[in-house]
This record gives structure tokens, C-alpha cells and sequence, in this order.
């Protein structure tokens, strides 16, 4: 039987999955799914690498289908109906690994677990629900190693500078940094930019990275020199529910002339918020687009996440002194040809040139000019996980041979 590496990236109503075969030196993925409509709906659908269903599954009692019942029918699926495979170890997108973690951490002991706990107010919309399936297999199947890899890790490259808030030094030693988040998409992006052009790999590259949640990173020779999310995954760029970099002051004006509690302040900062709340219609582009010509506030909502995103780019291209590249991905930055078209239109003045046709045809290069240039690279979130595994588990199989994968 072949052991594989099942990486998990979990959220509050959905379990996405992808299932590598790590013989090779680069893991290759055979299953991709989810389960989706966690305590409502839940779906399981798995596909092949080809894109083919091979299992697709509906719960009427969706209530009572937590978590853990997710987790139970995707190890169960894989133990009865994929018999040449077994489970060697598991891996999981966990978004903020605070000051205790730079680098992936094998999970083999409840204190790591209390001190990724501690964090989970600060991405409270992602935190609980990536450490609940680790609690849940420690608990369930204590002998599969479990792999957590963090958003936060890859900007610890970062000049300290580039970390700080100007706040009193004790707040800042207690912790109160600029952490940063994506950072599994950028690592992903940052090792295939030499796929793409030369020039990219040793030079000065932003990488937007435009989905759900949004952030931006500016790249020198690879590595992480800024990005503009902060302390938690709520600064920087507005997203889908979320507002971005907001002034501080309007929070204690919500709090105190508002009266609202903390917890409804920071309801309606993360999820009522980004493009939903401009737009009081969606959080997708998608229905955004649909609804523009007819609605303004679903334009507007479209416009200032663009124009966002070209103020920050400015600023990103300030601290890199100069740039060569820029990079979308994610849903939006993969997909989106006018959110691209919108934003390099104003980088103009950086050197910027829109080839249009291979915009709108969602062409790798996507510019006209060819210093700076424009690239659409699809990210692969799971994959740097799979292959972060592979060097936790390596390294810890050396120290003590008795773990498994
Ligand atoms: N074809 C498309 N055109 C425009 N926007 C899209 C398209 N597909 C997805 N999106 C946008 O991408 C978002 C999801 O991005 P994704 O990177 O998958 O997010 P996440 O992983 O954070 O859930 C959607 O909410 C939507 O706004
Ligand atoms: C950190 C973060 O915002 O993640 P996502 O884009 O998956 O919501
Ligand atoms: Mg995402």
C-alpha cells in the first residue's frame, strides 16, 4: 500500500482536501475535494487528477455533520474504496503561526497545540477551524503525524523594520507585530517565478493575491520583504467581507459614540465588511460583475477594491525601491480580467503596459511591455504544504526513526 499525505485546509463550513502521492521528489496530487455545508448541507465530492468525480455524497441530517464527521468520511472513503493507498500522515494550512513558529512544526505534542490556540483571536475566521481537525485526529488516529504549516512563516524574512508598528516597545516585545498572512500562495509563487521569466526570480516582484481574503507581497529575489497584512489577517487590502487597513480610530468610535460590543464591532469588520459591505449585495466578484452596470454601489465596491490595491502596489513599490514584475493569483487575480486591466492601468506611471487580448484570454503574460512585466500564475496552497511535509517528516524520521509517512 502506498502511504500518502493528505493536506487539509479547513474552514468554518468546509473541509477543502487534496491527496499526494510524496514518492516522487515532488508530491503529486491524485484526489482533490471537499466537503462543503459543514452543519447545514454537507457535499463530499473527491476528483481525480483528470478531473473526474469519484465519489459524490449528500447528508440529509446536515445538523448534526460537524467537523469531525467530515473528517471521518474522508478517512473512511479513502480506507474502503481506495485500497492501494493509506493514510501516512497529514498535513494542515494553519494561518497564524505568531512568534512561536517561522517554519512548518511537526504536531507531536499538545503544548504546540495551546500555543496555536492563543492566536486564534487574531484570525478568528480561520484559527479555530484549521486546529480543529488536528485536535480531532490527535485525539482519533494519535499515531498519523500531523504536519501544521503556517501563513505567517514565509515573512519572516522580512526586515524587522518592515515588521513594526509604531506603538511602545512593550507592546511590540509582547508580540503586537506585523505578522503577515498567504504566505504558503507566495511561497508557492516565489518558487515557480523562474518557470515564468529569469528576470523574476532574482528581481523586485509584487504579488497580488486576490481571493476570498486579499494581500499583496512584495518580493526581492524571492523573498518576502513586505506584504500588507498585519497583525491579523483583517489589515491591508478590503476583500470579500473584510475591510483591510482601517484607522484605529474608527474602531473606538464604533465601541464608545456606537455602543456596540467588541464582538459586533468585529462581526461587522470581518464579515460584513470588503466588497459585501460597500456593495450591500456580495462578497463575490462574480456577482458583483454581474450586477455593475445596473447597480452603483456593486460598482463602487469593484472600485475601490482596485484602487486599493494600486495605492498599495505604490507602496510596495516603494519599499522594493523600484519593480520588475507583478504577479496576480488567487480567484480574483486568476480569473478577473477587469480587476487586472483596472489596476495596471493605474501603474502606468510605473512602467506598466496592459496587452489586452492576453488579459482577457488569462495568458501567463499578461503585459506589453517587457520591463515591468505582467504575469497571471496560478497559486497551489496545498502543494507547498505537501512538500513542507516532506521536509518536517524527513527530518524528524532522522532524529527518531520510529516516525511514520
Ligand atoms: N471566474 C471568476 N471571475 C471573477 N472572480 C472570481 C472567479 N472565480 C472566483 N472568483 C473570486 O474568487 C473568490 C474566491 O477566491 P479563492 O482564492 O478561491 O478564495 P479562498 O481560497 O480564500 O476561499 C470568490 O469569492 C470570487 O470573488
Ligand atoms: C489568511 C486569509 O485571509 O486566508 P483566506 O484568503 O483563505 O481567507
Ligand atoms: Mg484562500
Amino acid at each position: 500500500m502506498i502511504p500518502v499525505f493528505v493536506v487539509l485546509n479547513a474552514g468554518s463550513s468546509s473541509l477543502k482536501f487534496q491527496i499526494f502521492d510524496p514518492s516522487d521528489m515532488k508530491p503529486k496530487v491524485i484526489y482533490r475535494g471537499m466537503v462543503e455545508g459543514i452543519g447545514t448541507s454537507p457535499h463530499f465530492l473527491v476528483k481525480d487528477c483528470d478531473g473526474a468525480i469519484v465519489a459524490d455524497k449528500t447528508w440529509d441530517d446536515g445538523e448534526a455533520f460537524g467537523h469531525e464527521e467530515a473528517l471521518v468520511e474522508l478517512v473512511t472513503w479513502m480506507q474502503t474504496s481506495r485500497g492501494e493507498y493509506r493514510l501516512g500522515a497529514v498535513g494542515h494550512r494553519v494561518v497564524h503561526g505568531g512568534r512561536f513558529f517561522d517554519r512548518p512544526v511537526l504536531v507531536d505534542d499538545d503544548a504546540i497545540l495551546d500555543d496555536l490556540t492563543t492566536l486564534e483571536a487574531l484570525a478568528p475566521l480561520h484559527q479555530p477551524h484549521n486546529l480543529k481537525p488536528i485536535r480531532i485526529l490527535r485525539r482519533r488516529m494519535p499515531d498519523i503525524p500531523q504536519v501544521a504549516c503556517f501563513d505567517t512563516a514565509f515573512h519572516r524574512s522580512q526586515p524587522l523594520i518592515a515588521q513594526l508598528f509604531a506603538i511602545p516597545k512593550e507592546l511590540t516585545e509582547s508580540g503586537v507585530l506585523r505578522y503577515g498572512f498567504h504566505g504558503l500562495s507566495y511561497e508557492h509563487i516565489s518558487s515557480v517565478l523562474g518557470d515564468y521569466d529569469p528576470v523574476l526570480k532574482a528581481g523586485r516582484v509584487i504579488v497580488a493575491h486576490l481571493g476570498n481574503g486579499a494581500s499583496l507581497c512584495a518580493l526581492n529575489k524571492g523573498k518576502s520583504i513586505a506584504t500588507t497584512m498585519g497583525f491579523s489577517a483583517l489589515d491591508g487590502l478590503p476583500m470579500g467581507t473584510r475591510c483591510g487597513a482601517l484607522d484605529p480610530g474608527v474602531v473606538f468610535y464604533m465601541l464608545r459614540e456606537m455602543n456596540f460590543s467588541a464582538e459586533a464591532a468585529e462581526r461587522i469588520l470581518y464579515t460584513q465588511s470588503g466588497l459585501l459591505g460597500v456593495s450591500g449585495l456580495s462578497n463575490d466578484m462574480r456577482t458583483l460583475r454581474a450586477h455593475a452596470q445596473k447597480n452603483p454601489d456593486a460598482q463602487r465596491a469593484i472600485d475601490l477594491f482596485a484602487y486599493r490595491i494600486t495605492r498599495e502596489i505604490g507602496s510596495l513599490i516603494a519599499a522594493l525601491g523600484g519593480i520588475d514584475g507583478l504577479v496576480f493569483t488567487a480567484g480574483i487575480g486568476e480569473n478577473d480580467a477587469a480587476t487586472r486591466a483596472a489596476v495596471i492601468a493605474g501603474l502606468s506611471w510605473a512602467g506598466f503596459e496592459l496587452d489586452a487580448s492576453a488579459n482577457s484570454r488569462n495568458e501567463p503574460r499578461i503585459s506589453a511591455s517587457s520591463a515591468p512585466s505582467a504575469w497571471i500564475i496560478p497559486t497551489n496552497e496545498e502543494l507547498v504544504v505537501a512538500q513542507q511535509m516532506k521536509r518536517v517528516l524527513s527530518a524528524a524520521r532522522q532524529a527518531a526513526p520510529a516516525v511514520a509517512g
